[in-house]
């Protein structure tokens, strides 16, 4: 799977492609490069028979027609099937290059292989819900099915289901990737994903999570130089317990957790009594955890905040600060699941990247907005987008590990977008190497392996 790369909303597509255009490249020429690469990939996905492709009005359907072309003259007997005249210069180009026959979508026989070229980018409303039940009765009957670009159905930019849209198989990102191709629900439709390069350049800030490059301790390191972490635990320890432990197999070199006595924790982890946190060599400190919601807790908060240390809040302490999104620290890691977002930004406008990058302006911090698709977002515009989270991750406990984590990376590279980017990155891949039905602590067995990867 391709990892990393731009992530561009319909309209910065277009104004790529705009810019491509006025450089020179020709339009039709664009439509020929897309449509190749997208037949390449089918091809090589192996099925050469009874094939099927449906074509859109639009430039998608333009791109339908450069694929049935070129697999037609390999050798593979496919038939085409519209819905509509097309509609633009290059999709007429293309439909005319193709120069077969050209079904009626609702009357075309189903096949074992369907390629989806009916919407992409330009959709900007459902599809009628007889061309949507159509659609997915022929991905139902076939063994074999692709999306060009995105399954049609889904907006672009926000990942919404328009009309109902089957589970493809494969589906090809054409030049970069869409919002839609990592946010759910439409992430969940996509199968296998593949990004076709088209040759335009694509800048954006806004990027698909990407695996980072860790560095492993030099002989001159030591257990301070490589980074203290401190966890400040609360009513519930365990948590705080778990998010040390986090910490320590982060790749910091030494974690201390400030609890009441007669707490189990790890023999790695020195634990302290009371909550002196003045100590200069702190690098990274992480409260909310296990903290609890009472006076006593708030004080704690107000100290942890009042010891200008770079800080990671989570859980409780988001929650506390809810109505007093001023007092977030610049330059923080804030790890809110939806519930906490919503406590703390409210009801923000536009897709779960527009929101998280809101809140980052808002606040000042590093916003890791969790779930099934997490978004970190920076104050200065910058984001990172993780799609394909193992959904395993949902079992209590391992939002303290990915706590523990950020406060650990941020302990070691002193940067905090960074920090939170390499925490969601190792977190998902320690769930990946845990399989099934794992629960938090297994995530922690599995982070020096998933850490070794990436050196
Ligand atoms: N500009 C180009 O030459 C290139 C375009 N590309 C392809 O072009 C696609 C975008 O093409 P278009 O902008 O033509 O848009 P689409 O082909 O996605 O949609 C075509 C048109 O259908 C209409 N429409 C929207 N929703 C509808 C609905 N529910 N029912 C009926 N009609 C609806 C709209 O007027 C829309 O412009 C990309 O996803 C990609 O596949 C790529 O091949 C790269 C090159
Ligand atoms: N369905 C899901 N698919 C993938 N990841 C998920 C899913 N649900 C939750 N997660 C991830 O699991 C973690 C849960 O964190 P959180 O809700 O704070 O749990 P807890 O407070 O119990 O530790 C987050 O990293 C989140 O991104
Ligand atoms: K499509």
């Amino acid at each position: 799977m391709t990892r990393g790369g731009p992530i561009l909303t319909a309209a910065q597509m277009r104004a790529a492609e705009q810019a491509a255009f006025d450089a020179g490249v020709d339009a039709y020429g664009l439509m020929e490069t897309a449509g190749a690469a997208a037949a390449e990939i089918i091809w090589r996905g192996g099925h050469k028979r009874d094939t099927l492709i449906l074509c859109g009005p639009g430039n998608n359907g333009g791109d339908g027609f450069v694929i049935a072309r070129i697999l037609r003259d390999r050798g593979v007997p496919v038939r085409v099937a519209a819905l509509g005249e097309s509609r633009t210069s290059s999709g007429l180009r293309a439909r005319a290059a193709w120069g077969g026959s050209v079904e009626d979508m609702m009357t075309a026989a189903p096949a074992t292989q369907i390629v989806d070229a009916l919407f992409g980018t330009g959709l900007t409303r459902g599809l009628d819900s007889a061309v949507a039940g159509r659609l997915g009765a022929f991905v139902e009957a076939a063994t074999f099915s692709h999306a060009v670009d995105l399954p049609s159905g889904v907006e672009t930019d926000s990942g919404a289901l328009l009309s109902a849209a089957p589970h493809f198989g494969t589906t090809i990102a054409l030049g970069a990737w869409k919002p839609a191709h990592l946010l759910q629900p439409a992430s969940g439709h996509l199968g296998r994903l593949v990004l076709a390069d088209i040759g335009i350049a694509v800048p954006s800030r806004v990027r698909r999570l990407a695996p980072p490059i860790l560095e492993a301790p030099g002989p001159e390191a030591h257990k301070y130089r490589r980074g203290l972490v401190a966890v400040v635990g609360g009513a519930m320890p365990g948590a705080a317990a778990l998010a040390a432990s986090a910490a320590a197999h982060s790749g910091a070199g030494m974690v201390r957790l400030h609890a009441a006595a007669g707490l189990v924790v790890p023999h790695a982890i020195v634990r302290q009594e009371g909550h002196d946190l003045s100590d200069p060599r702190i690098r990274a400190l992480l409260i909310g955890p296990g903290l609890g919601r009472d006076d006593a807790t708030r004080r704690l908060l107000n100290a942890a905040l009042a010891a200008a240390h770079p800080l990671v809040l989570d859980a409780d302490a988001l929650v506390l600060l809810a109505g007093a999104v001023d007092r977030i620290p610049a330059g923080a890691i804030l790890t809110p699941h939806e519930g906490e977002f919503q406590r703390l930004f409210g009801d923000l406008p536009g897709s779960k990247i527009d929101r998280a990058l809101a809140a980052a302006r808002q606040s000042g911090a590093m916003v890791v907005y969790k779930g099934a698709d997490s978004v970190i977002a920076a104050p200065d515009g910058r984001a990172a987008v993780a799609g394909g989270a193992s959904p395993w991750l949902s079992t209590a406990g391992t939002g303290d590990v990915l706590a523990g984590l950020a406060a650990g990376r941020l302990a070691v590279t002193g940067d905090p977008f960074r920090a939170a980017c390499e925490a969601v990155w190792l977190h998902g891949e320690a769930a990946r190497r845990a399989g099934a039905a794992f629960v938090a602590d297994d995530l922690l067995r599995a982070l020096p392996a998933a850490i070794a990867a990436r050196l």
